[in-house]
């Protein structure tokens, strides 16, 4: 079993969640993460078992960054939105860093989130 967080930004939600859908067998043997308003939607719209952490501008990005160092996380879907300005930007940045340096499996669009997990062992 692999840990993996899902996060998406506001304009990425729909996207993430259809991918999840389309994935869910795949994720469902995984222990499963995600910030609060993606968890929320996660729970609500598909049947996985998904552990949600605070509100990424609350500190979800953080939380996920400091599960990164220590090293309780193995993959990270992060659907980014690459045309809006966030307020937490300097979250973004430190989750992404953090899992650069800490060589995570780091999925910032769909095709890559498809290939990760097709690279994963099943449970
Ligand atoms: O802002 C986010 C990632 O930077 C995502 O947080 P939410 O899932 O709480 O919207």
């Amino acid at each position: 079993m692999t840990t993996i967080a899902l996060v998406a930004h506001d304009q990425k939600k729909d996207a993430l969640v259809a991918w999840a859908k389309s994935h869910e067998d795949a994720l469902a043997g995984h222990k499963l993460y995600a910030t609060g308003t993606t968890g929320g939607r996660l729970q609500a719209e598909t049947s996985l078992d998904v552990t949600p952490l605070k509100s990424g501008p609350l500190g979800g990005d953080a939380q996920l960054g400091a599960m990164i160092a220590e090293g309780k996380l193995k993959v990270l879907v992060f659907f980014i939105d690459p045309l809006s300005a966030m307020p937490h930007d300097v979250d973004v940045k430190s989750l992404i860093r953090l899992a650069i340096l800490y060589d995570t499996l780091l999925a910032v669009n769909e095709e890559t989130a498809t290939a990760v997990m097709k690279g994963l062992p099943a449970t």
